[in-house]
């Protein structure tokens, strides 16, 4: 089918008015019922379309209806040429509230906002045994006043089950290199780049990208020249994300995006993801920063105070994607694999890429210039989140399970106590405290709060008395870090259990604290900068090497 050829005005006793949005396979638009007067949107695609995605989507309505978000399904069916869907009539896709805010990354409490309800969606869809497939910002939409603070997901057209509805059991993993269904932006570098079968943890990578994506100026590096148009193009994309490090990707914004998707990509094949804990993190990152204690999404935001707000010096505007070349476009339609109706889904190219074509054809510029907000740094002064703040959790959703702190906010007021220890057997306890939160994380790596915390404890072991230690085992790298290549694995694994071996020979609070950098810039280098159990050990060895040292 074409996108040209439009629906009848009355299809199936839905009166068609405005056009909603485009995808590649059809079209949505505001439709009202002739007798009972709803008003719908309603997806409307020609039955011979190539890539007949309505088909497959109303095969997932049904599970997901009463889930919080989830679009009603009123009516679904075929008339004459076309097959329809009569779905619950939404507001516009978060792709749409950034480009009309003239902003080019949203602030951080929209985003924390969005993080914790599209988890909870993902939760919802993977606990009904579906898996989306096509998580990016126009599958995001907000809902209709009253139900515009929250976020629906939409476009079930990539969807699949991962249950195998006969032997409940999750759908099997495989060797076999799949063709890519997704989106080019956000889709996991194991279904995008590696020809993986996708799970629940693809999903939630997914999101965890787009959330990246949203906090961070001009967006994720390789979403920045727009729509591939060939294949060296897609290639040199699936190229960069494949090789971009997540500390580079979260250089400026809150550890907690890091370490969310570090998570999502060690997860395996089956795992179920920790959604509550991860909702969590992004509800106390948000409390931390001074922002209410919810989830609704409030658009546009409310007024940031100044100190809150971040203006980069160097400012660029976002890059419009540029409109396909309809020769392009033809050649993508015609590389479009063979349908297989009769078994399992179809496997459809990088329908996203074309869809994204045929938008910014058509909408011509999305320009996204205009001030940044970035999140306010981290302070010094930690406030406590008291209990009775965690009692406001949104009644729809399961209750988390009980998490005091974030690991950011632990991390940072053992790096005061540190400062404030009067006491080697002080020092050693705040050190113990440290190993305790670490392994209470799920993500043992080491985050800017935690480098912070080595960083006092280094300068409290190497002299009490001075404070004025420059920074020795920062996060952050300097130029000088960067020619350095980073540490192999295995190197790091055995200067980590040196460090551990070794540790009770130290004659000096300051042989101490020459540990304690060699452990920072050793852990700074690797890849994963997760503490190992050798690392756990060495500083267990440290306190207790603390509490002799009297
Ligand atoms: N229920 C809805 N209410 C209001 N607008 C909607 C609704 N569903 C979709 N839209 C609008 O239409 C756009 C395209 O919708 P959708 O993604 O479902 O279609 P698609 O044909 O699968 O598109 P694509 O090929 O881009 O994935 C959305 O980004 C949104 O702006």
């Amino acid at each position: 089918m074409s996108n040209d050829a439009r629906p009848p005005r009355v299809l199936a006793n839905w009166y068609l008015s405005e056009c909603l949005g485009s995808g590649y396979s059809g079209s949505i638009y505001r439709a009202q019922h002739v007798h009972s007067g709803r008003v719908v949107a309603l997806k409307v695609q020609n039955v011979d379309h190539e890539c007949p995605t309505n088909r497959y989507e109303r095969r997932f309505y049904p599970a997901l209806q009463g889930g919080e978000g989830m679009p009603l399904l009123y009516a679904a069916g075929v008339e004459g040429d076309w097959d329809y869907l009569a779905i619950e009539l939404l507001g516009p896709s978060l792709d749409s509230l950034l480009r009309k805010s003239g902003q080019d990354a949203m602030d951080l409490r929209s985003v924390c906002c969005i993080a914790m309800q599209v988890i909870s969606r993902l939760e919802i869809m993977h606990a009904r045994g579906i898996l989306h497939r096509d998580i990016q910002l126009g599958n995001c939409t907000i809902g209709l006043a009253p139900n515009d603070k929250k976020i629906y997901m939409i476009d079930f057209g990539f969807s699949k089950q991962y249950i195998d509805p006969y032997t409940r059991r999750h759908i099997p993993d495989s060797k076999a290199k799949r063709d890519f269904i997704g989106n080019y932006w956000f889709s996991s570098i194991g279904v995008h780049c590696k020809g993986k079968v996708p799970s629940r943890r693809d999903d939630m990578e997914a999101a965890a990208l787009m959330f990246i994506h949203l906090l961070t100026p001009r967006g994720l590096p390789w979403t920045r020249n727009g729509v591939p148009k060939t294949d060296d193009a897609h290639a040199r994309l699936k190229q960069a994300k494949r090789h971009a490090r997540p500390e580079d990707l979260c250089r400026d914004i809150p550890s907690e995006f890091e370490e969310f998707l570090r998570y999502c990509r060690r997860l395996k094949f089956e795992e179920q993801p920790d959604y509550a804990q991860w909702r969590e993190e992004f509800r106390s990152l948000a409390v931390e920063q001074g922002f209410p204690n919810d989830d609704a999404f409030v658009w546009p935001p409310p007024p940031i105070p100044e100190q809150n707000v971040y203006r980069s010096p160097t400012k660029t505007p976002r890059r419009t994607p540029a409109p396909m070349d309809p020769d392009d476009m033809e050649d993508i339609l015609r590389g479009l694999g063979n349908l297989d109706l009769g078994g399992q889904r179809v496997v459809l190219g990088d329908r996203q890429n074309i869809a994204n074509g045929v938008r910014a054809a058509q909408q011509g510029s999305g320009k996204k210039p205009g001030a940044l907000i970035k999140p306010k740094p981290k302070q010094n002064i930690i406030i406590s989140i008291n209990s009775s703040s965690e009692g406001s959790q949104d009644s729809r959703t399961p209750a988390p399970p009980v998490r005091q702190q974030s690991k950011a906010l632990q991390l940072s007021q053992l790096r005061v106590r540190v400062g404030d220890a009067r006491d080697n057997a002080a020092l050693g306890q705040a050190v113990l405290d440290f190993v305790g939160v670490m392994r209470g994380c799920t993500s043992k790596n080491l985050t800017k709060e935690g480098f912070a915390f080595l960083d006092a404890l280094h300068k409290k072991l190497a002299d009490p008395e001075a404070f004025a230690q420059p920074m020795r085992t920062s996060r952050s790298r300097t130029s000088s870090d960067r020619a350095t290549d980073p540490l192999r694995p295995q190197e790091k694994l055995s200067i980590v259990r040196r460090l551990n071996l070794t540790v009770q020979q130290a004659k000096s609070s300051q042989a101490l604290a020459k540990m304690v950098t060699e452990f920072g810039t050793v852990t700074n280098r690797s890849t994963g900068r997760t503490i190992t159990k050798d690392g756990f050990a060495f500083f267990e060895g440290l306190a207790t090497k603390l509490r002799t040292l009297q």
